[in-house]
């Protein structure tokens, strides 16, 4: 059904319009789906040693879906320091809202999970470090998200200066991903075998 060309050049991936970010979307969540995902182990201990984090009382992260690195242990970890844990909810103009992990979760829209709408609101201003979904991110820090946009508009709501970590697979550190001029970077890509400081390449 998907026609592949695993061997195409990057042809077309410094155009600035969001229809590359279509084929390179499909390409990745092709692979994921083909392929392993990072060691949730090796990132949670990656993620809790980031000074960045081990700071933070107030964390903003998200639940990983099927095809995303699996966050169960780094949240419950981050919880057992005692931080907050602030979790997406898709409003229906497609940014999002946060509310407090209080360790139960129910099913959300488009197969994510979330905290129950008994749950604390909390504006993710409050989050000291983000921790964003991604299938890809460049050495630059741009960032590739699943398309909705949600997580762009949300972070316009953050200081510039919030730390935003991505977790990805080796392979998903990509020489280039098309940038819009909505998108917020990331700062720290971390991977099974490497922690990534693109503002510092
Ligand atoms: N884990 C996680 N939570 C998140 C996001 C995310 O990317 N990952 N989001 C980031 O903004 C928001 C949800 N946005 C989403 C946007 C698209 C799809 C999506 O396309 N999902 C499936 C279809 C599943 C279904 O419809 O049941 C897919 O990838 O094919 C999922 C979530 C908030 N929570
Ligand atoms: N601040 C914003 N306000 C309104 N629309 C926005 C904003 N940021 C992005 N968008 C819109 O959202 C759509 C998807 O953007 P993009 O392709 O960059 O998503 P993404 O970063 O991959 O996804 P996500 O942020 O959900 O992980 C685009 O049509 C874009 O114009």
């Amino acid at each position: 059904m998907t026609a592949s060309s695993p061997g195409a050049s990057a042809a077309g991936a410094a155009e600035e319009r969001p229809r590359p970010k279509i084929a390179l979307r499909r390409r990745l969540l092709a692979l994921r789906r083909a392929g392993v995902l990072p060691d949730p182990a090796v990132l949670t201990e990656r993620v809790l040693a980031l000074p960045e984090v081990a700071r933070a009382t107030c964390v903003a992260a998200y639940v990983g879906m099927t095809d995303e690195p699996d966050t169960t242990e780094l949240l419950a970890r981050l919880r057992a320091r005692g931080v907050r844990v602030l979790l997406p909810v898709v409003r229906a103009d497609l940014d999002l809202d946060f509310r407090e992990f209080g360790g139960t979760l129910v099913p959300g829209a488009m197969g994510t999970r979330e905290p129950p709408p008994s749950a604390t609101h909390v504006e993710l201003g409050e989050a000291q470090v983000i921790i964003v979904p991604a299938l890809a991110a460049d050495e630059a820090g741009n960032r590739l998200g699943r398309g909705g946009g949600s997580y762009d508009r949300a972070l316009t709501r953050t200081a510039p200066a919030t730390p935003v970590i991505a977790l990805l697979h080796d392979r998903e550190i990509l020489g280039d991903v098309p940038a819009e001029a909505h998108d917020r970077r990331v700062t720290i890509i971390v991977t099974q075998s490497r922690t990534v400081r693109p503002a510092s390449l």
